[in-house]
């Protein structure tokens, strides 16, 4: 379907807006009123620039306060109109969105709302224009778009219909299975966005916390299906009045923006064009880039954690670490990040495990997401892989690029237990985690579980979760809840958690390693003992080895962590009891006042 999106979506001149809607790859915008009243060039200017960029103007919006005025006001009020239409020919656009009186002094009289809205239809029409009402949720009067539709079918002319806009509906709770009820082409447009639940005044929720399809909690996809049921043909339009994106560039929220639509399109529509997501295994790799120093620390780690140096990259300076199925390739080569200090490690490249990795990198590529060139020695395996929003590297492979090792050591069976990685977590910038986080989710093809808040001591911290469909890929996303420097104990930590099925065992097996364990304190076993029926033998042995214990109707959780490796990075092992599905955030905060303790 055309995409379209809202001017009021992008930071930036009008001029920027529109550039940056174009190379993202919209069909479209709806140009509001403010960017085109502080725009440096004449309407004819921004026809004839969208023109070259190949864009459509498919609405002009808003016009503010009209109906349930008395007859002076309302006289002025259409003389606003006709000049609103004479720019509309300017701009080459035929479509005016008419959003519901906000007045204090607007008439409730819903035979004069029609009234107005037919003369209103009558004069848009004498221009060759049209007209679409929306109803705000905050409207002084209309605030239901089943009002707004009642109106606009009294009212009964050709050049009116209806705009509906998800946030409106959905925020107020409104069953959007009431659109059905409205002929396809008496809806003249569609407006989406998402929002997240919060419990606030509507109106601000709405101008500073709408996000794209796939970001909030609304139900977007049910939305959509009603409205296309309805018989709607129209453009899907982004309107999206959000703080961060005010102020983030224009094109990378462009892209998140047509990504969500694309994604949306595919929930919704049986003939997507997008690939579906192929089935992941598990991890492939994880891959960590160090420096001198931080490598000759990791690889401390990593062996006293029972990982063997396996094999060596033919070509470049990555060595394979690995147990069980779980590999960790540490590499020299990778350019470090500027703010990185000497002895950082951090992980720089993840590895699914695809079952058709041709499959997965065309959906990366449907997704908009950006390939990355790479350069490949004589025979060795071409591995496709595509950067996310963090930088992070994300490779599509089955084992087929082990056939660039020279092998080394042959991995003990058992050695302290490690199966797999269980999950990676990544720290976000504040501003982009919900870019990162539709990322992920839609390239991958994974669930996403509720995002939970944390009490981190020096700040509060989000965390987004989400599980490929079998949950052999689990990826965490933290992100600190405000944006600007952190405070340097908080700088975006990553971690790897690895898997074990004797998690005791494999305690013991690490501390004989001489592994650096992350010191739980007394308080925490204390608590836990008041707050399970775990009995005094098992809390001892969970104390003895810093063991942390979680529990929820999934089933139980036990991980222990290491000590940090430079500034960011650390493991984790992790045994999931019962299908649990969770992440052990409940043990976050106690986990992160012991690495702060040791920082
Ligand atoms: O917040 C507003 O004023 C506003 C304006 C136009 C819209 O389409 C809308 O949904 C909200
Ligand atoms: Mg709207």
């Amino acid at each position: 379907m055309r995409k379209s999106i809202a001017t009021v979506s992008l930071s930036g001149t009008l001029e920027e807006k529109l550039a940056a809607a174009a190379r993202a790859g919209f069909d479209a915008v709806e140009i509001f009123e403010a960017d085109l009243i502080s725009a440096a060039s004449p309407a004819r200017d921004i026809r004839a620039m969208c023109a070259d960029l190949g864009l459509g103007i498919d609405i002009y919006q808003p016009l503010r306060d009209f109906e349930g005025a008395a007859p002076k006001t309302f006289r002025a009020n259409l003389r606003r109109a006709a000049g609103k239409f004479e720019l509309m020919r300017e701009l080459g656009t035929d479509l005016l969105l008419v959003c519901s009186s906000v007045a204090p002094r607007a008439a409730g009289d819903d035979g004069l709302i029609a009234e107005q809205l037919h003369t209103l239809a009558e004069l848009a029409a004498g221009h060759g224009c049209r007209v679409a009402y929306e109803a705000l949720a905050w409207g002084r009067h209309v605030n239901d778009y089943r009002h707004a539709w009642k109106l606009v079918a009294a009212a009964g002319h050709p050049s009116l219909g209806v705009c509906l806009d998800s946030f409106h509906i959905l925020s107020r709770g409104h069953d959007p299975a009431g659109i059905r009820e409205i002929p396809g082409d008496k809806i003249f447009f569609l407006q989406l966005a998402d929002a997240p639940r919060m419990l606030m005044d509507v109106l601000q929720w709405s101008r500073h916390h709408r996000c794209f399809p796939g970001q909030g909690s609304f139900g977007l996809a049910g939305f959509l299906r009603h409205t296309l049921a309805a018989g709607y043909a129209g453009p899907l339009s982004l309107e999206v009045f959000n703080d961060v994106f005010r102020q983030a560039d224009a094109e990378r929220t462009a892209t998140d923006a047509l990504r969500s639509l694309i994604a949306l399109e595919e929930a919704v529509l049986p003939e997507s064009p997008v690939a579906p997501p192929a089935p992941l295994r598990g991890f492939s790799f994880a891959e960590i880039a160090v420096d001198p120093l931080g490598g000759v620390a990791a690889e401390r780690m990593l062996r006293a954690l029972g990982f063997t140096r396996a094999a060596r990259h033919r070509t470049k300076p990555v060595h394979l670490w690995q147990q069980g199925d779980a590999r960790i390739l540490v590499n020299a080569a990778r350019p470090a990040p500027a703010d990185r200090r000497r002895g950082d490690a951090a992980v720089s490249a993840v590895a699914v495990d695809s079952a058709d990795p041709a499959q997965s990198a065309a959906r990366a590529e449907a997704l908009l997401a950006p390939g990355v060139p790479r350069s490949f020695g004589p025979g060795e395996a071409e591995l496709t892989a595509i950067t996310a929003p963090d930088g992070t590297l994300v490779f599509f492979c089955g084992t087929e690029w082990l056939g660039d090792f020279s092998e080394l050591d042959t991995p003990p069976p058992g050695a302290a237990g490690i199966t797999t990685i269980d999950h990676i977590a990544l720290s976000q910038p504040a501003h982009h985690a919900q870019e990162a986080a539709l990322f992920y989710q839609s390239v991958l093809g994974m669930r996403r579980h509720d995002p939970v808040e944390i009490a981190d001591p020096y700040g509060l911290v989000r965390s987004f979760a989400m599980t490929s469909p079998g949950g052999a890929v689990r990826l965490a996303l933290s992100v600190p809840a405000l944006a600007g420097d952190p405070l340097p104990q908080s700088a975006g930590h990553q971690h790897v958690a690895f898997a074990c099925t004797d998690i005791f065992a494999t305690a013991r097996a690490v501390h004989a390693g001489g592994a650096s364990i992350l010191p739980i304190p007394a308080n925490y076993y204390a608590d836990l003992a008041t707050r399970t029926d775990l009995g005094t033998d098992f809390l001892a042995g969970l104390r003895e080895a810093n063991i942390l214990h979680d529990r929820t109707e999934d089933g139980e959780f036990l991980h222990f962590f290491t000590t940090m490796l430079g500034r960011r990075l650390f493991f984790e092992v992790v045994q999931r009891i019962n299908g649990y599905d969770g992440y052990g955030a409940a043990n976050t905060p106690v986990r992160m006042a012991a690495q702060y303790r040791l920082a």
